[in-house]
């Protein structure tokens, strides 16, 4: 359970998710990355595992992120920012929002899977900026081995990432606190692991006020 937010917190997060949000940038090699200044979150997770779709519906803007059916659809390191800033040197926004291609798709040309691959774990280790990463993770499958492998580095980096349940809307109700808990206790070890684990339906709506306040807590 989320802790109590304060009416000023509250206001804050709403101040904050209300403005219009902007693409700037998609970035294929770290070369093209951004100057590092402005804190950093980024949308890791399985191909497919709604990623995109999260984005959009924590941003209320359908369609800001591309989305899709087909997995594989983002093939860039994607930023967003709020409006009016342009993210170069200089114009430095409050916060970018990262939107990353999905890993463990296996039916791209290898050469793409293993580019895409390497691009998402050097920026996951390497951005000195990164300051949370949410991994998503399909409510209907849980935690598969190549999240445990992401885990695992960002845990040998120290990078600090917390878990989002995606597409709640998929699963029973009653299933929901068992996948929780089991999630949880997965990563109670972790050393990396935000331990408060999240879970979402970009759908419906749901569970997006939690990761909104979280978000605007660490540009704070
Ligand atoms: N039912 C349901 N479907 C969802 C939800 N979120 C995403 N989807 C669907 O899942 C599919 C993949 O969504 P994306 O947001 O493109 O997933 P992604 O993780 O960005 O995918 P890649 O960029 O290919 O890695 C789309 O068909 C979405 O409509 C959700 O909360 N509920
Ligand atoms: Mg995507």
């Amino acid at each position: 359970m989320a802790a109590e937010a304060s009416t000023a917190e509250r206001e804050q997060t709403r101040l904050f998710f209300v403005r219009p949000w902007v693409f700037i940038r998609g970035v294929p090699a770290l070369k093209f990355l951004p100057p590092e200044g402005p804190p950093e979150i980024a949308f890791a997770g399985r191909s497919n595992v709604g990623k995109s779709s999260l984005i959009n519906a924590l941003l209320s803007q359908k369609g800001l992120a591309r989305t899709s059916n087909t997995p594989g659809r983002t093939q860039e390191l994607n930023y967003f920012v709020p409006d009016g800033y342009s993210g170069e040197a200089g114009d430095l926004p409050p916060l970018a929002v990262v939107d990353m291609p999905g890993y463990g798709y296996a039916k791209a040309p290898k050469e793409q899977v293993d580019a895409w691959t390497k691009l998402v774990f050097d920026y996951l280790r390497g951005r000195s900026t990164l300051k949370r990463v949410f991994v998503l993770v399909d409510s209907r499958h849980g935690l598969k081995t190549n999240d445990t492998e992401v885990l695992a580095l960002l845990d040998k980096a120290a990078v600090s990432y917390q878990i989002v349940l995606t597409k709640a809307d998929k699963i029973s109700a009653l299933a929901m606190p068992k996948l929780m808990d089991a999630t949880i206790e997965a990563i109670r070890k972790r050393p990396a692991a935000y331990p408060q684990v999240l879970s979402t339906s970009s759908e419906k709506g749901a569970g997006l006020d939690d990761l909104r306040a979280a978000i605007a807590a660490l540009a704070a």
